[in-house]
């Protein structure tokens, strides 16, 4: 009898069980974790949204576990492929990540006024760069660029471009030491892209500080750690990445990351302390035609900072990311865009033919503004090998978007490089073309096809300054030397790294050319 009564209770329980997780299957991908996408007007969510297959039972969780950087670049290429234009989605026990690769599908997220809060990813890079702008969001990140924003003002910059027309001549007497043999771009171009970020936005000279080569190397070391996590789903945790990852050798590269730029913050400091002293600037908030004065970046926080609008750690957290933000991507950019003038030696006569009669030395912001074919070369570089190849998004709250509606928690990852290479706003999109941004040719381009500084209100604030620097450099170069390949485009394996890398660097040879 006791044990009828125990079968019976424990078929009842079993029953309702069934039914429960059965109602609960109709909201949740139970054994991922994760709540369902729909639909706004209840069609089938695969009208909208390819979804993309787990390769376990457990949604796409263990999709990407113990993959590389190479593999995880390949597999996003393979997964735009499938999706064959639409958006697509991957369910993970964070939430769904909803993945844009079209111009018309990522509109909304850029023209929102609420989409603004960053992607977990993002957490992974917070013990590096604290809140600061890249990584802040709400209030905070309003007021912080706010406070930036004029740190790029066009006059601010104007002031810059001595500095990169320095770095350049420094960089071209490098080179010239160097020529005739294999160049490995991705050594020498990025001390001179973070020497130009740390003298212009920092005020700093590099020259006077020891341990720049530490820093690039630990940033490369910390980007390592944080794409390995990203690669395992459980690394996200604290605690499990504490206990199994790498997790002593990346705070102790943290540490002479933060102490290099805390280094820089304290010499500037003092020396913004004893102009202010000298009355020389902060008083002076006016200059002599009674504008409101500008300041360069740091400049910019220190005068922030005497007047309580923010304190020592949010100048790190801004020093960081300047430091990280300026230096990678535009050394990334000059790396590609070098590399793809190597091999493509008609396009690169052109540039010759519009640079050769430039006195680099008396340039101003127009004369660079009217390099029309070199512009075009370093955007047809930015579309083809973006710096940053994605970003993301977090839903706070449930969100419509396209027809679909996420749930709070859920991931928007925006493909920027996918985005740029839809054959119907580029044709035959692998080919390097910059003619594809001669005036003619991008009359009625849709606005979000081309977004490599991403747009909307948190688009790059860095985007006038890194184009400038950029086009110093090539002038400097392509006025001096020859570029011939030595990397071969059937050569490169890409990777995702929180820049757009290579499995291999990229070497070019330089001839002198004769003047
Ligand atoms: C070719 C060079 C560059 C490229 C391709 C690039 C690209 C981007 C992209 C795509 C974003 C959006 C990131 C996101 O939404 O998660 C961004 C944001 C940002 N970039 Fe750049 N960037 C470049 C150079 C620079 C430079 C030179 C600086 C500073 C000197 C800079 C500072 C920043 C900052 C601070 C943000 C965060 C802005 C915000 O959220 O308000 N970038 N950049």
């Amino acid at each position: 009898m006791a044990l009828f009564t125990f079968l019976l209770c424990f078929s009842i329980f079993l029953l309702g069980l069934t039914l429960y997780l059965k109602r609960l299957s109709k909201e949740y991908y139970l054994l991922a974790f994760c709540k369902l996408l729909k639909t706004v007007d209840g069609s089938k969510v695969t009208d909208k949204v390819y979804i993309v297959p787990g390769r376990t039972i457990f949604g796409n969780n263990f999709d990407i576990l113990n993959s590389n950087p190479e593999d995880i670049y390949y597999w996003s290429r393979d997964l735009y492929q499938r999706a064959n234009g639409k958006p697509y989605a991957l369910y993970y026990y964070q939430g769904v990540i909803y993945s844009i690769t079209s111009p018309e599908a990522v509109q909304e997220v850029f023209q929102s006024q609420t989409l603004n809060a960053k992607g977990i990813l993002y957490d992974l890079v917070r013990p590096f760069l604290g809140e600061g702008l890249l990584v802040s969001s709400d209030q905070q990140w309003h007021d912080r660029r706010k406070l930036l924003t004029p740190a790029f003002h066009f006059n601010i910059l104007q002031s810059f471009i001595e500095v990169f027309k320095n770095e350049t001549l420094k960089l071209v007497n490098l080179l010239s030491a160097k020529q005739d043999q294999n160049m490995n771009l991705n050594e020498i171009i990025p001390e001179f892209t973070l020497n130009s970020v740390c003298e212009t936005a920092l005020g700093i000279c590099l020259d006077d500080i020891t341990g720049s080569s530490e820093y690039r190397r630990v940033i490369h070391d910390i980007e390592l750690v944080m794409v390995d996590r990203t690669c395992n789903p459980f690394m996200y945790f604290p605690w499990i990445f504490k206990l199994f990852g790498d997790h002593k050798g990346f705070y102790k590269n943290l540490k002479v990351a933060h102490d290099f730029s805390s280094k820089i913050i304290t010499k500037k400091r003092e020396e913004f302390q004893k102009r202010q002293f000298a009355n020389e600037t902060v008083e002076g908030n006016d200059d002599e035609t009674g504008k409101r004065k500008r300041y360069a970046m740091l400049d910019t926080l220190f005068h922030a900072e005497s007047q309580g609008a923010i304190y020592h750690g949010g100048i790190c957290d801004e020093v960081n990311t300047f430091m990280f933000e300026g230096y990678d991507t535009t050394a990334t950019c000059l790396i590609f865009t070098l590399f793809n003038l190597a091999v493509h030696p008609d396009i690169q006569e052109k540039c010759y033919r519009e640079v050769k009669n430039c006195d680099l030395p008396s340039m101003s912001i127009f004369d660079f503004n009217q390099l029309a074919y070199l512009e075009c070369v370093v955007k047809e570089t930015l579309r083809l090998q973006p710096s940053v190849p994605f970003i993301s998004r977090y839903c706070r709250e449930d969100t419509e978007l396209n027809g679909v509606i996420l749930s709070a928690g859920s991931q928007i990852n925006i493909h920027i490089l996918d985005i740029m290479h839809d054959e119907r706003h580029f044709p035959d999109p692998l080919k390097y073309d910059p003619d594809r941004f001669l005036p003619e040719n991008s009359l009625n381009r849709h606005p979000f096809a081309f977004v490599p500084f991403s747009a909307g209100s948190r688009n790059c604030i860095g985007q006038k300054f890194a184009m400038l620097e950029i086009k110093a450099m090539l002038v400097g170069i392509l006025q001096n030397f020859r570029l011939l390949p030595v990397t071969m485009p059937e050569d490169i394996r890409y990777e995702y790294g929180l820049v757009l890398r290579t499995k291999e660097n990229i070497l070019v040879k330089m001839v002198k050319r004769a003047n």
